[in-house]
């Protein structure tokens, strides 16, 4: 990899360009003026090769799009919205300079999108493996930023769109079957929920969110945990992705459900009272949200409810192997 060639040829591509930026790529550091009244919210996730990817399963401006996506995930999370990144890479010899250009503009499509601009990063090489790492900054109003301790008991729990597609999609792609179009893209190009986040922001309640990167087993017990209360799930509300029933079955389905991970569906709780506008409102911007739960008691655990029969819901989320 020729370092500086690649940094001319990333600069080339077609970026955001907010007002706010003062020094962009090209010096030590970057530079930018924060917006009064905003909190800065910032997070960082990484994909490596062969844990989050292999070139079987993705394919290298998918590869850039997902890691630039887990991160505007987290930060959809916070209820606030992107503005800057920045990426790291690492990079072995077995992939050429116009694969690693693939990927960034896989990140940058995703970044016009969203309107992020990429204000910096760092390459180097790796012995062994690809490796991604991507920070993203962004705002919210001061002080509403949406965390997973604001959950309180009478909340209803609801999840955006459908979940267990994207494992669903890795299961097919690595056995090598014919994979289903929207289960492909459930694990390769996730869609955003910041449409979403935008109108929460707005929103004078409080919101406890999360975002199912492990699964939604795993996501609801860091959010009874933050928030220091019980949840009760009702396995028959969980909105499963189209066909997973039919192919994998009931209890494999839910299963993927919980601990598949990388769906990165919303995971919220607001208030009985304010359920029914939020719906209101999610459907306004063709966003579906579902109710699969309630905030029982103080105290700390997930309880999953099917037929009548409730039981203490085990935290795994997905495992590496
Ligand atoms: N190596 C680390 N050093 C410092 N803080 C960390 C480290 N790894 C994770 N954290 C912090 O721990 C918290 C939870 O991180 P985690 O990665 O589990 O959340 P997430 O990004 O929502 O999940 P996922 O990585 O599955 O998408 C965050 O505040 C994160 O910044
Ligand atoms: C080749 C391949 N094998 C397995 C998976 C599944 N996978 C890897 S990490 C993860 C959860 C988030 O982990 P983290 O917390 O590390 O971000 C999931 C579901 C994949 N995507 N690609
Ligand atoms: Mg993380
Ligand atoms: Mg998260
Ligand atoms: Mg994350």
């Amino acid at each position: 990899m020729d370092e500086f060639g690649l940094i001319n040829k990333i600069q080339q591509l077609e970026n955001v360009n907010h007002s706010s930026t003062k020094v962009g790529i090209g010096d030590d550091a970057a530079v930018f003026t924060p917006t009064i009244g905003k909190d800065i919210v910032t997070c960082v996730d990484t994909l490596t090769e062969g844990v989050h990817f292999t070139r079987e399963t993705m394919k290298p401006s998918d590869i850039g799009y997902k890691a630039l996506a887990v991160n505007i995930s987290d930060i959809a999370a916070m209820g606030a919205i992107p503005v800057y990144y920045l990426v790291t890479i690492a990079v072995p010899k077995e992939w050429t300079d116009d694969e690693i250009l693939d990927i960034y503009e896989g990140m940058q499509q995703l970044a016009r999108n969203e309107n992020v601009q990429l204000i910096g990063g760092d390459s180097v090489t790796s012995q062994k493996g690809l490796y991604l790492s991507v920070t993203v900054i962004g705002e919210v109003d001061s002080g509403k930023a949406r965390l997973r301790s604001h959950a309180e008991v009478g909340d209803v729990v609801f999840v955006t769109g459908d979940l267990g597609g994207s494992a669903a999609g890795l299961h097919q792609l690595l056995e090598g079957e014919n994979v289903e179009e929207h289960w492909k893209a459930a694990h390769q190009k996730p869609a955003m929920h910041t449409a979403l986040a935008y109108e929460i922001a707005r929103l004078p309640w409080r919101i406890a969110l999360n975002d199912i990167s492990d699964g939604l087993a795993s996501e609801s017990w860091e959010l009874a945990e933050s928030s220091h209360v019980q949840i009760e799930l009702l396995e028959e509300k969980i909105p499963l992705s189209a066909g997973l029933v039919e192919r994998f079955g009931q209890q494999k389905a839910i299963e993927m459900a919980l601990t598949g991970g990388e769906d990165f569906q919303l995971l919220g709780t607001v208030a009985r009272d304010n359920w029914q506008p939020l719906q209101t409102i999610a459907k306004e911007i063709g966003e579906r949200v579902t109710k699969i739960g309630t905030v029982i008691h103080k105290g700390e655990g997930v309880f999953m409810t099917s037929q009548d029969q409730t039981t203490l819901l085990s935290r795994d989320g997905y495992k590496h192997g």
